[in-house]
């Protein structure tokens, strides 16, 4: 099948400037293709993986993807999909969260590859040095303020107000696709769908510097993700959904993909998963016939994780999920400790013995002495996944965890996560 009748059949396009004639380059020749990411933050999101992705689908069919840092465009700040005035960061901040981001896009694309290898460009190299007199004369020229005056990103900006900074960006971007067609033969840019306007400009910007036949360039964007629930995508309790493991932990990424709701798995599996078409169909299939088992729900978060992870961390995503779930935690080291119970209440303790009952009181676990003793007796209370009935307990070193935590359980399923110090 040809990548864009597998794009169609994934759902991931929304729209295309010229579908009849980008497939025909795409049969023709290896196209190079780009997308850009501004670096507004020191870590991607999953927000960011469709697009991603789809430049490694380009890849995967023989195409050649450019990921574009936008260390000069994020100097500026997009106004495309926003309501408000961006926050500027400074430079130094801009480079370190373009470093950041740099290096998780080799996680995801491939630039070794001989043939095809994807390359990683940042506009700062070309935006940086440009003078304001060269960029007015040679590049705001061909921009009519009519023309920009007539784009999404402006025309819902127009009652709250938008800067001339963020007013101009859609001619950096621009530019970028130019330079990119002129150095790179880029001839197509994708984007999410909010960076179609920006990415017509471009198209706008080269035919008319260049007004040759051979200036075939294209846009293709993908659709924005939607919940059946109406809730924003990729948010959960805590915020961002982020690819640094320092930001989200493996496990949490992992749990974030298992509780996909039922009417989204099947498109996520499409959206972010490299696997075959026919392979969902039977994931599909045994969503009706065993929903209880939630294979494709596993099977996403499986392959999610060991994309953006790789293959230990998924492991010890599984390891942390199978502890909980059987209720068997001493399995488990300290980091993994941290990582499965990050959302539980953690109380700090003093490392000096202790018995039970006083534990459960100075972590508040139980209200009073007395309800504590009731607590151990009914056998409610549960240390490291075992339970203890003994009123005269003491904890002793064994109970803690990499000599730091221990786990306390107070009936079916509350958790207490107590740290030693
Ligand atoms: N404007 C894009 C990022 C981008 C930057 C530079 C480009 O040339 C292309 C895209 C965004 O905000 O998502």
């Amino acid at each position: 099948m040809d990548i864009l009748t597998d794009l169609e059949q994934r759902g991931l396009i929304q729209q295309t400037t010229d579908d009849k004639g980008l497939r025909k380059q795409l049969e023709e020749k290896v196209v190079t293709l780009y997308c850009g990411f501004d670096p507004t933050a020191d870590s991607l999101h999953i927000g960011h993986l469709v697009p991603a992705l789809m430049l490694r689908r380009f890849q995967r069919a023989g195409h050649r993807p450019i990921a574009l840092i936008g260390g000069g465009t994020g100097m500026i700040g997009d106004p495309s999909g926003r309501s408000t005035e961006r926050q500027l960061n400074d430079e130094k901040t801009v480079q370190y969260f373009s470093d950041q981001i740099k290096l998780q896009l080799a996680n995801i694309l491939d630039f070794e590859k001989e043939e095809n290898g994807a390359v990683a460009r940042n506009n700062a190299e070309w935006l940086g040095q440009m003078t304001l007199i060269e960029f007015l004369r040679d590049t705001g020229k061909h921009f009519s303020i009519n023309y920009m005056l007539a784009k999404d990103s402006v025309q819902s900006r127009l009652e709250n107000g938008i800067s001339f900074t963020e007013f101009t960006y859609m001619i950096l971007q621009s530019y970028d696709f130019l330079n990119l067609f002129e150095k790179e033969n880029c001839t197509l840019q994708i984007g999410g769908s909010d960076q179609w306007g920006n990415i017509t400009a471009g198209m706008e910007l080269i035919r008319r510097t260049r007004n040759d036949e051979t200036a075939k360039v294209f846009g293709l964007t993908v659709p924005l993700i939607t919940k059946a629930d109406g809730t924003k995508f990729g948010k959960t309790a805590g915020g961002a959904v982020w690819l640094d493991p320092a930001k989200t932990s493996p496990y949490e990424f992992y749990q974030f993909w298992i509780n996909t709701d039922d009417r989204d798995v099947i498109k996520f599996l499409k959206y972010f998963t490299f696997l075959e078409l026919d392979e969902i169909a039977d994931l599909e299939k045994e969503l009706v016939t065993a929903p209880e088992k939630r294979v494709p729900h596993i099977r996403l978060a499986e392959e999610m994780t060991l994309l953006v992870h790789g293959e230990d961390a998924l492991a010890q995503a599984q390891k942390i999920s199978q502890a909980l779930f059987s209720g068997d935690i001493k399995v488990l080291n300290g980091t993994e400790i941290e990582q499965g119970f990050k959302d539980v209440p953690t109380v700090e303790i003093a490392k000096e013995d202790k018995s039970l009952i006083e534990l459960l009181v100075e972590a508040k676990i139980s209200p009073s002495k007395r309800q504590a003793r009731e607590d151990i007796q009914n056998g409610a209370i549960y240390i490291n996944g075992d339970r203890q009935q003994e009123l005269n307990y003491q904890l002793v070193q064994d109970d803690r965890i990499d000599d730091t935590f221990t786990i306390i359980r107070r009936g079916k399923k509350k958790y207490f996560l107590i740290r030693f110090k």
